[in-house]
């Protein structure tokens, strides 16, 4: 996601609103797997489960989650247009610490040596990939330029920061049972009214009327320019999908983590593809992000074990397990 959306602006791509719109408008997508999996239970259950199993409030609830991702696309696309990528890394750094926090307020997640270990190695990991950014203003932008895409990356990161947790919350506080099937009818309706927010914001600064100009300007080519959007929208779906299946699955610290983990990666595949230097910073924060990677895993493992031990298989979510787990 991130190396299509930095593909964008690197090559003559300056439209923030729609950057922000490309994080959620391939929703519809969505529908495939939703279809299949309709079709997967009505075979297999009697009655018919029903085509739309969200109540009302968890409509309103992933309606107003969307409209805040979409807020979060928003400032997240500023940052990324304005800051070079090493820069741009400082988001995760706080993005975890956010997260961290907000999973306790929110839904008391329990934290364990190892999940508190890999908060701090990832943490540090960032930290150092940032430290490099100081001299790393691209030429030509100006210092205030530079400081509000400083503040735009910072307040995405506490937003999404905010918005894991509250993920699952939701989750947690349904009171219908959370299936698999209704995470992606949460993601669909969430992703919707994302996408809603970041048309208006494409409508208001005219995005639509600059497209085609855009396109035949764009460094690589037009035709290449809308693989480069439809490539961006596709990547940022499985992102997201991605992001609140975890939650489901696990929780939204281990989103937040495995959303951290991948930083460095990024990092390592921005030098193979777009030829950026790499930095000794870039492979000290591999080595550390791998280690609270496992370091995570680990605690994970050696909890579930403990449990099992004891007689109690359950995990944190058990309102939301998968069906068949
Ligand atoms: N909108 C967003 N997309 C991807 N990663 C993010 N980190 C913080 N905000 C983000």
């Amino acid at each position: 996601g991130p190396l299509v959306m930095r593909l964008y602006f690197i090559h003559g791509g300056n439209r923030i609103w729609l950057s922000s719109f490309l994080e959620t408008a391939a929703f519809p997508l969505i529908l495939i797997p939703l279809t299949i999996s309709h079709l997967h239970s009505s075979s297999h259950h009697s009655p018919k489960p029903n085509l739309v199993s969200m109540k009302l409030p968890l409509f309103l609830a992933s309606a107003v989650i969307g409209i805040l991702t979409g807020l979060d696309d928003y400032l997240y696309a500023c940052g990324i247009a304005r800051l070079p990528v090493s820069t741009s890394s400082l988001i995760q750094a706080s993005h975890l610490a956010f997260t961290a926090v907000f999973a306790f307020l929110l839904v008391r997640h329990r934290f364990t040596v190892y999940s508190v270990n890999a908060v701090m190695l990832l943490t540090v990991a960032a930290v150092v990939l940032a430290l490099r950014s100081g001299g790393d203003r691209p030429s030509g932008e100006s210092t205030r330029q530079y400081v509000i895409g400083f503040l735009m990356i910072l307040a995405a990161a506490a937003l999404y920061g905010l918005v894991l947790p509250l993920m699952e919350l939701v989750y947690k506080r349904s009171k219908q049972r959370v299936t698999y099937s209704l995470v992606m009818e949460i993601q669909l309706v969430m992703c919707f009214f994302a996408t809603l927010f970041c048309t208006l914001g494409m409508l208001i600064n005219n995005d639509f009327k600059v497209i085609s100009r855009e396109a035949k300007d764009y460094e690589l080519g037009e035709s290449k320019y809308y693989v480069v959007l439809v490539g961006s929208a596709i990547m940022w779906q499985f992102f997201f999908l991605g992001a609140i299946g975890v939650i489901f699955c696990s929780s939204s610290l281990f989103s937040g983590i495995i959303i951290a983990a991948f930083l460095p990666v990024t990092e390592v595949l921005g030098v193979i593809v777009y030829k950026e230097k790499f930095e000794a910073e870039k492979g000290v924060a591999l080595v550390l992000s791998l280690w609270g990677f496992v370091s995570y895993f680990y605690g994970e493992i050696k909890e579930e074990r403990e449990k099992n031990k004891n007689g109690c298989p359950e995990t944190e979510l058990p309102q939301s397990l998968p069906p068949n787990a």
